[in-house]
This record gives C-alpha cells, structure tokens and sequence, in this order.
C-alpha cells in the first residue's frame, strides 16, 4: 500500500474508534443516570473519595499495562468521574432543587 492510500486507512481507522469511544462514553453517562436515582433512594452522596482512589489506581495499572502513560490515563479518567459527579448533582438539583447535598461535585 503506498503512503497515501496508508494515510487514509488510518485515519478511517481513527475515526471508527473515536466513534465507539462516544459510544461508550454515551453508555456510561446512561448507566450513571441510573445511578443517581439507586444513590439518591438510598441517601448516597455524589462523591465517593475511597472508590475514585480504587478506580484510579486500578485504571493506572491497566492503561500502564496497556503501553499508554499512567497520568495520561489518569487525567482522561478524572474527566470523565468528573462529569459523572456533575450528571449526578444535576439529577439530584432537579429532585430537590432548595436544597444543598454535602456530597458536592468538586
Ligand atoms: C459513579 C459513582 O459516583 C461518583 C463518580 C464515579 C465515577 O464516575 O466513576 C465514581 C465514584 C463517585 O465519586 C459511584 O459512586 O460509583
């Protein structure tokens, strides 16, 4: 294959796996909607410190695992727990909106 024709398979290849990404991080943010609900109806707060800490350092070892670099992989997870804090809060708002909840998305 000449350099051209490479050029562009790989980026058709990049974009079906920036496709799935979405995908998949569609499916989070539904299956963390319903979290909030579980959370919420058993008085859970949003931010859960010791479990981000688990799942930041398993993440970790698999990204490192995987070849990608530790912080990198950490970064993007701390994103994405962030806006699931967020999507969290927001649902809880909507429910009682003239209250405050100690479990803040920060
Ligand atoms: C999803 C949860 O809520 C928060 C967000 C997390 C996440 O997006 O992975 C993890 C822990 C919590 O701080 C949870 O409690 O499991």
């Amino acid at each position: 294959m000449d350099a051209a024709a490479g050029l562009s398979r790989s980026r058709k290849a990049i974009d079906e796996i920036d496709r799935e990404i979405l995908q998949l991080l569609a499916r989070r943010t539904e299956i963390v909607s319903d979290l909030a609900v579980y959370k919420q109806a058993l008085g859970l707060p949003v931010r859960v410190p010791e479990r981000e800490l688990e799942k930041t350092s398993g993440f970790r070892q698999q990204a490192a695992a995987l070849g990608l670099d530790r912080d990198w992989a950490e970064q993007f997870l701390r994103m994405i727990m962030g806006a699931s804090r967020q999507l969290q809060s927001r649902h809880l708002l909507r429910c009682h909106p003239h209250n405050s909840f100690k479990g803040s998305a920060r």
